[in-house]
């Protein structure tokens, strides 16, 4: 590896930089708060005033989504009634598509190159915690990334990044921002949601595209943790590595985990030669389409939030 390699890198963030800039008027340079949008989220960005959209292929760097429900541009603009400078992705990539995972959290990284200070991440996640039902929104306290402590996905492998990114051996205890979570719980008190629909919890990163079996789902659940999807934790590791302040806000698409869900072939078989009648059992299987149409029911809360919070940021 050349001694120099992080530089270079960062000489290639100077280009999608000076790209992006030289697409925006001045008062938008420097974007404040950065927002990504989870799958079927990217109406989050739906009141952004005096919006300029960069497709991500005009991006140096930028790779494209190819998952349904997000989109594939950066939405820069004004939010809030103080009209603070923001910069949303209208979607994401996630290391499932193929993207390795320079490019996966290249975003996060021009985001802090660009001057964004926090940054609010949403995902849609399913549930493991039988309490957390479809339509709640979780702040998440902590994360377990199953491929992190693998070694094979974590996005700081590789070369050392100059200034401003931070060291090769990151801590992340403190990744997700305390005052940003006191924060979303203070918005969603102003905006009087019920105090069921923002709870708190841990999200399990796993790889996908594939979603947990069942036993996968309760060994999730019985490391403690209550939501699961396949995105987010490399971009918070790439923003807490940038010095950014992290706020990630999951909405529960599905359950996971639920309670007596198996069914056993040899009682069926036994009940069935008793002649003792069963009742009828509906299979389930989650689906993406489901994913994104608990995204768009519940888009709007998850809108409303995330403009609160900037509101009491500014
Ligand atoms: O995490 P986001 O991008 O919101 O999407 C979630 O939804 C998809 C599965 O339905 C996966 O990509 C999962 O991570
Ligand atoms: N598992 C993983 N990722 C997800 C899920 C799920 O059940 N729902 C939405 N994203």
């Amino acid at each position: 590896m050349a001694i120099n390699e992080g530089a270079e890198i960062l000489s290639e963030f100077s280009k999608t930089v000076d790209t992006i800039r030289g697409r925006l008027p001045a008062k938008l340079h420097t974007p404040l708060i950065g927002i990504v949008c989870g799958s079927g989220l990217s109406g989050l960005a739906a009141s952004i005033r005096d919006k300029v959209e960069i497709p991500y292929d005009e991006i140096p760097g930028f790779g494209r989504s190819t998952v349904a429900g997000h989109g594939n541009a950066l939405a820069f603009g004004l939010l809030g009634r103080d009209g603070i400078p923001v910069v949303a992705m209208l979607g994401r990539f996630h290391p499932y598509e193929g993207h390795p995972m320079s490019t996966v959290v290249y975003p996060i990284r021009t985001f802090a190159l660009l001057g964004v200070k926090n940054i609010i991440i949403t995902n849609a996640a399913g549930s493991l915690n039988p309490k957390i039902p479809v339509g709640t929104i979780v702040t998440i306290q902590d994360h377990l990334a199953l491929p992190n402590l693998t070694g094979h996905l974590n996005p700081l492998l590789g070369p050392v990044l100059p200034a401003p990114f931070d060291t090769r051996f990151q801590p992340i205890s403190t990744a997700y921002s305390f005052s940003l979570r006191k924060i979303a719980f203070r918005a969603a008190h102003e905006l009087q949601f019920p105090r069921s629909a923002l709870t708190e919890g841990i999200y399990a990163w796993v790889s996908g595209p594939t979603y947990e079996s069942p036993a996968e789902g309760r060994f999730l659940r019985n490391q403690g943790a209550d939501v699961v999807g396949m995105s987010t934790i490399p971009e918070v590791v790439a923003a807490k590595h940038a010095g950014m302040e992290v706020l990630v806000l999951s909405l529960v698409t599905n359950m996971v985990v639920i309670p007596d869900k198996y069914r056993s072939a040899r009682e069926e078989v036994d009940a069935e030669i008793a002649g003792i009648p069963l009742p009828p059992v509906i299979e389930e299987e989650v689906t993406h389409s489901e994913v994104l149409e608990v995204g768009l029911a519940k888009g709007d809360d998850m809108r409303k939030l995330v403009e609160k919070i900037i509101e009491l940021l500014g």
